[in-house]
């Protein structure tokens, strides 16, 4: 059997409280094996982001058990969670959040300076990244100069610098024109094969839910379908 790399056990998740209070997500429980490239889908508001803010550790459940890369998130103290986050989870955003005032490969290079690494290793590890993204010609520039599509690659090549054992993402595509998600979503694809990476990514693009392995399809806070189905639990 694979390798389980995320766990989720009938997990709840509120925000606020009182009349105010809004249920984001209700007794969810999915499970994430090693190399699959699972896509979340479903209408704006239904807890993709909710979901997956939970399985990075920005958040935590109100209820239920969140286990990561073996970890239970709930049972983690703030600091260790943080380096969790640092170290085994990596991170692609709708908006890339890349640093404005460093080039493409110092923004890669960062995780790998914060991680620990030797500032030689973390430059080769960014070069051998951008090159990978076909990015090694656009290195020495800062994002302000790059298109979206570029941010974003620079953005995964980030996110892959200390080899997570999950590789999340949220909207990958959301603010790219066709063409250019068209990229992102083929290296999302190319990540498995290459680096082993486990991914989960939340999208409406109905293009990177084809590129998936799995399609996980939620609806007011709950899981209700999967695209191929998975058999049912004892
Ligand atoms: N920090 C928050 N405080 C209060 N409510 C929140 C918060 N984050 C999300 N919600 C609510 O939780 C529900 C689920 O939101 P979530 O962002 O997870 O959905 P989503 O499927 O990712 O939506 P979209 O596709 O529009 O990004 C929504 O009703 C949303 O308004």
């Amino acid at each position: 059997m694979r390798r389980l790399v995320a766990l989720l056990d009938r997990v709840s998740k509120s925000y606020g409280s009182g009349e105010n209070a809004t249920c984001a997500l209700r007794s969810v429980s999915l499970e994430i094996e090693e190399g699959e490239f699972v896509a979340l889908v479903g209408p704006s508001g239904c807890g993709k982001s909710s979901l997956l803010h939970l399985l990075a550790g920005i958040d935590r459940p109100s209820e239920g058990k969140v286990v990561v890369l073996g970890e239970s998130l709930a049972a983690l103290e703030e600091r260790k969670l943080t380096e969790m986050r640092l170290r085994k989870i990596g991170i692609v955003f709708q908006f890339f959040n890349l640093l404005p005032t460093l080039t493409a490969e110092e923004n890669v290079e960062l995780p790998g300076l914060l991680g620990g690494m030797s500032p030689k290793e973390a430059r080769q590890r960014a070069r051998a990244l951008l090159e990978e993204v076909g990015l090694a010609h656009r290195s020495r520039h800062p994002p302000e100069q790059m298109s979206g599509g570029e941010m974003q690659r620079v953005a995964v090549a980030r996110a892959l610098l200390l080899e997570p054992g999950l590789v999340l993402a949220d909207e990958p595509t959301g603010n790219l024109d066709s063409e250019a998600s068209q990229v992102v979503i083929d290296l999302f694809r190319d990540l498995g094969r290459r680096h082993g990476a486990t991914l989960v990514l939340a999208t409406h693009s109905q293009e990177v839910a084809a590129a998936s392995s799995r399609v996980v399809r939620m609806r007011d806070g709950r899981i209700v379908g999967e695209e191929p189905a998975t058999a049912p639990g004892p």
